[in-house]
């Protein structure tokens, strides 16, 4: 039995060819295990979206493999590719990518009916994920009558609802104020602890990354650097403090604050 629930191996993608030739990954390895809440922060331009989509297999690696526990992503067809990108694994983007004729409630419930989830447990896995995200008030008011946050906070809940294994959030506070992006990273962290989501956050904001347990920074597509946070003796402030130094060194300043 594999432990590890990703195993990078050496991946590269290359985009466009010749003189018009990116390299925005240049042979990055490295491992997660379940239930790691891993951080991915690097300059813009570094890579990072497209490791992402590597893993939600919507860009092809130019070389290298992604294994799922043990299992090559790129090998994946058909059925096991459908769902594996439909309930294997959550997004979670910048722009909320909410549907604006759809209700919240409705937004949620979408994934349900596509993969068949009977009707009684979309029913109360809905409620669970309301009343934790506290979006009850929302539940049937359409993406133009929510705020930020609470636009953000359904498509968590329409991430999770299927219960994926791992979520991807790339950017997910990008679009928020700070209370809000606070209260969306309390709650992802939450949900990583209570029942061991794996989750892979793209970042530029070092408040946000302090929530995470491991953060790898990116430049220039490979892994410059890797910090772990102290748990339990270290405080998410202690960790902030040590990802802006590392953010500093790469030269990405930094504007956040805690
Ligand atoms: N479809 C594409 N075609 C050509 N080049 C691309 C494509 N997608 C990304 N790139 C290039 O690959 C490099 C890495 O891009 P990527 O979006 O992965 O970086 P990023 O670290 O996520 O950046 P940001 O923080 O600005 O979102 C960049 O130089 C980008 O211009």
């Amino acid at each position: 039995m594999d432990q590890k629930i990703l195993d990078v191996q050496s991946l590269h993608k290359h985009y466009g060819k010749g003189d018009n030739i990116t390299k925005a990954l240049n042979g990055l390895s490295f491992q997660v295990l379940p239930g790691e809440f891993l951080g991915i922060m690097g300059s813009s331009g570094s890579g990072k979206t497209t490791l992402l989509n590597c893993i939600a297999t919507t860009v092809q690696p130019t070389e290298g493999r992604i294994l799922l526990k043990g299992e090559n992503l790129s090998e994946f067809k058909g059925r096991k590719l459908a769902a594996y990108r439909g309930n294997r694994i959550g997004y979670l983007f910048q722009n909320f990518e909410l549907l604006d004729n759809l209700t919240g409630m409705e937004n949620i419930m979408l994934p349900l009916s596509i993969h068949n989830i009977p009707e009684n447990e979309g029913k109360a896995r809905l409620k669970e994920l309301a009343d934790y995200l506290e979006i009850r008030d929302v539940l049937n008011k359409f993406p133009g009558q929510m705020s930020g946050g609470q636009k953000q906070r359904v498509a968590a809940a329409r991430a999770l609802i299927l219960r994926p294994e791992i979520v991807l959030a790339d950017e997910p506070t990008g679009a928020l104020d700070s209370k809000n992006a606070r209260t969306l990273m309390d709650k992802l962290s939450g949900l990583n602890e209570e029942y061991g989501t794996t989750i892979l956050l793209v970042t530029h904001d070092s408040n946000a990354a302090s929530y995470c347990s491991r953060i790898l920074f990116i430049q220039d597509g490979v892994i410059f650097h890797e910090l772990r946070r102290r748990i339990p003796d270290e405080s998410r402030q202690g960790f902030y403090e040590r990802i802006i130094d590392v953010m500093a060194q790469l030269g990405g300043g930094n504007a956040n604050v805690l």
